[in-house]
């Protein structure tokens, strides 16, 4: 029997009594491991070996983990220093303690929160107790990081422990898969009856070509299924994949891009939009504002034409909202809340000149808000924004363009909510099923414009309009319930590298 020189090595190397693993195999033959697993399918593959899995699991500290070991956990240094100063026995002043454990920076929030955790006492306004009872020495985490420093083996450490020490970043945790490799019956039998090393070419030269060599040889097979070490390279955020894909859509459904600033002044991000002046949107609450210069360059008669339609509305039976409305106040700069701004500076003419119907046009921009993180909410997000404009639009175009949309990306059950807009009229919110939880999140906002918006830009057709939320379209597609896995400071690195892209 003529078999692949690896194959024959690994054969010999194999025994039928002991296991082996890759490692050892490559160590014995020489050969590397990977050509050795790869050996190993090929040989199991006729039944001449056996190839068993497991998971080891393994643990090292990190370098917070390494200093803690040195110094002590900052809540046992706490508890050591509360001691000290008599808070077994009565409650002792917390900046006191503190600065009497040594503890500075960050360090002091760690141990706050883990003193309590561990039942070590109390913290009650500013004054820190400590239960005399407890015993820092038989620490359970402090325990397993010296064991850990020690080289010791932490098998048989307690799981929430070692949990604990994972979730604290003190201690990486890591899984390894170990192959190891016998001898089936058919195997050693081969052996007795003897193995050749069959003369195999793993890859085609000039040289094999031009002499002719090539049609002699025999090739090795390729197994296309053995586990090759993981490479990675840079690709390309699943977010910033998505944003280009809807940029795709759009475009092959008739779009062109509006580009403009991230900064901009309140007339376009507000007042155009026939937004109040006191709207609470408005306020420091909920946008952020920048203690720059105020915008310049506005167009003066718009700015009249919108500074009239919010005194006196617009129309014959148009009403104002009789708020105060200040120049000032439309002219000072912040980062925008949505990309109708862009949608405001574009239908004004003040970009690509007037427009004539029909128009289409879009953009998949960040947009800043003040809001509180969630699961679905982050403080910068990307808003896929678009308009129509025509001479005769309804709620059934608007309806219309959002089934073409999403379904271009799988998603065929959107639902429409009535909605208030001050800028839209009718307005609807857009809702979709999370594939996962079954839940209805809402995805976008949209609506026509109204009279109070379209009249002092200058537009005299209808408009419908739309901000959608392209991380929530992403939740659609990929079924993620916590934004945060997916951007900010907080993604989470596998699920990014492992999510494969739908197309
Ligand atoms: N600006 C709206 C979206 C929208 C745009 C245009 C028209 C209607 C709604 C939002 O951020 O929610």
């Amino acid at each position: 029997m003529k078999l692949p020189e690896s194959q024959v090595a690994v054969l010999n190397a194999a025994s039928a009594t002991d296991e082996q693993t890759v490692g050892d195999l490559a160590d014995e033959t020489g050969l590397k491991p990977e050509t050795v697993t790869q050996a190993a399918f090929e040989l199991r593959e006729e039944g001449y070996v056996a190839v068993e899995e497991r998971t080891d699991v393994d643990y090292e500290l990190t370098e917070e983990g390494r200093e803690y070991v040195e110094d002590g956990l900052p809540e046992v240094r706490l508890y050591r220093a509360a001691v000290e100063a008599g808070a077994a026995d009565s409650a002792a002043p917390m900046g006191q303690v503190i600065g009497a454990s040594g503890l500075g920076g960050p360090a002091v929030d760690i141990a706050l929160a883990n003193f309590g955790r561990k039942g070590y006492g109390d913290i009650d306004s500013g004054e820190l107790s400590a239960d005399g009872d407890a015993d820092a020495g038989e620490d359970p985490e402090s325990t397993v990081l010296a064991a850990l420093a020690d080289g010791q083996s932490v098998d048989d450490a307690d799981e929430a422990t070692l949990e604990q020490l994972v979730s604290r970043n003190l201690v990486d945790r890591r899984e390894e898969t170990v192959r190891s490799v016998t001898l089936t019956d058919e195997g050693v039998t081969l052996l007795m009856e003897g193995v050749e090393t069959a003369e195999t070419v793993d890859r085609l030269t000039p040289e094999m070509l031009a002499s002719g060599e090539w049609e002699d040889v025999e090739f090795t097979e390729y197994n296309v299924e053995a586990d090759a070490p993981e490479t990675r390279g840079g690709k390309t955020h699943i977010l910033r994949q998505t944003a280009d894909r809807v940029k795709d859509v759009l475009v092959g459904m008739g779009f062109q891009e509006m580009q403009g600033p991230h900064a901009d002044a309140d007339f376009w991000i507000n007042d155009c939009l026939f937004m109040p002046q006191d709207h609470p949107a408005r306020t420091h609450w909920d946008r952020f504002a920048l203690d720059v210069p105020p915008i310049e360059d506005l167009p003066e008669d718009l700015v009249e034409r919108v500074e009239d339609a919010h005194r006196k509305g617009v129309g014959r039976d148009g009403d104002g909202y009789h708020s105060p409305w200040s120049e000032d106040f439309a002219r000072a700069i912040a980062l925008r809340g949505h990309t109708t701004s862009l949608s405001m500076r574009y239908l004004s003419g003040h970009e690509v000149g007037e427009l004539e119907p029909p128009q289409r046009y879009f953009s998949v921009e960040k947009v800043y808000r003040n809001d509180t993180l969630d699961p679905t909410h982050l403080l910068e997000f990307y808003q896929i924004e678009g308009w129509v404009m025509a001479d005769d639009l309804s709620v059934r175009d608007l309806m219309g363009t959002f089934e073409e949309f999403y379904a271009q990306f799988g998603i065929t059950d959107i639902q429409f909510k009535p909605h208030y807009n001050p800028y839209t009229e009718p307005s609807f919110e857009l809702f979709g099923r999370h594939p996962e939880t079954g839940e209805l999140i809402e995805i976008g906002n949209s609506g026509m414009f109204r009279d109070e918006v379209l009249e002092p830009l200058g537009v005299d057709c209808d408009v419908m309009a739309w901000g959608l939320a392209l991380e929530r379209l992403l939740m659609l597609m990929y079924g993620f319930d916590d934004i945060r896995d997916v951007h900010g400071t907080m993604s989470d690195i596998e699920l990014l590298r492992e999510t494969e892209v739908l197309r």
